[in-house]
């Protein structure tokens, strides 16, 4: 039902600086900001031969990882996301076994412009967890 390994997020306090020490320290490709006042961040993405990183900043007053950000000020890793082929069948075998689904439970577009949905942490392990339809 999942595929590949579409990214793993990081919340940081400082997008402008987290991009530098990527670019310029780690040597990678750096994507421009692009804020989603609809999800309530602002991401940079990392390229990555095998997966991206997706650095992320808090946007507006009710940021999801406003909270996340509170209880690790220096930052750390938010979600990882996985792709699938049918995300409506990946919920729906998802909340069968118990699984919640974050929000209304619809697909939302995401920021590579594709349906997403998240699963809370307390039902996968601890981590928050992103499906994408790709
Ligand atoms: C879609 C655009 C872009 C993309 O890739 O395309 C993005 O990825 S945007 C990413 C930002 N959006 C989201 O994260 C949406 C889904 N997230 C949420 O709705 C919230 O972040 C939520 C509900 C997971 C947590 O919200 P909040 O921290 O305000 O709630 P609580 O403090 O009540 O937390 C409940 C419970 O969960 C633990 N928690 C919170 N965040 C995480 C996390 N990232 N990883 C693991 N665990 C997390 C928190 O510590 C609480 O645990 P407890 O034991 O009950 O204290
Ligand atoms: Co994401």
């Amino acid at each position: 039902m999942i595929g590949r390994l579409n990214h793993v997020a990081l919340a940081v306090p400082d997008l402008a600086a987290a991009s530098e020490r990527y670019r310029d320290a780690l040597g990678a490709k750096v994507s421009q900001p692009q804020a989603l006042p609809e999800h309530g961040v602002t991401v940079v993405f990392v390229e990555l031969d095998n997966t991206k990183i997706e650095l992320l900043e808090p946007l507006g007053e009710d940021s999801p990882i406003a909270a996340f950000l509170a209880k690790n000020p220096k930052g750390g890793m938010h979600h990882v996301c996985y792709e699938t082929s049918d995300l409506r069948a990946a919920r729906d075998r998802l909340t069968a076994t118990g699984a919640r689904v974050l929000g209304d439970g619809e697909p939302k577009i995401g920021a590579h412009g594709k349906p997403v949905i998240f699963l809370h942490p307390s039902d996968l392990f601890g981590t928050l967890t992103e499906l994408e339809e790709v």
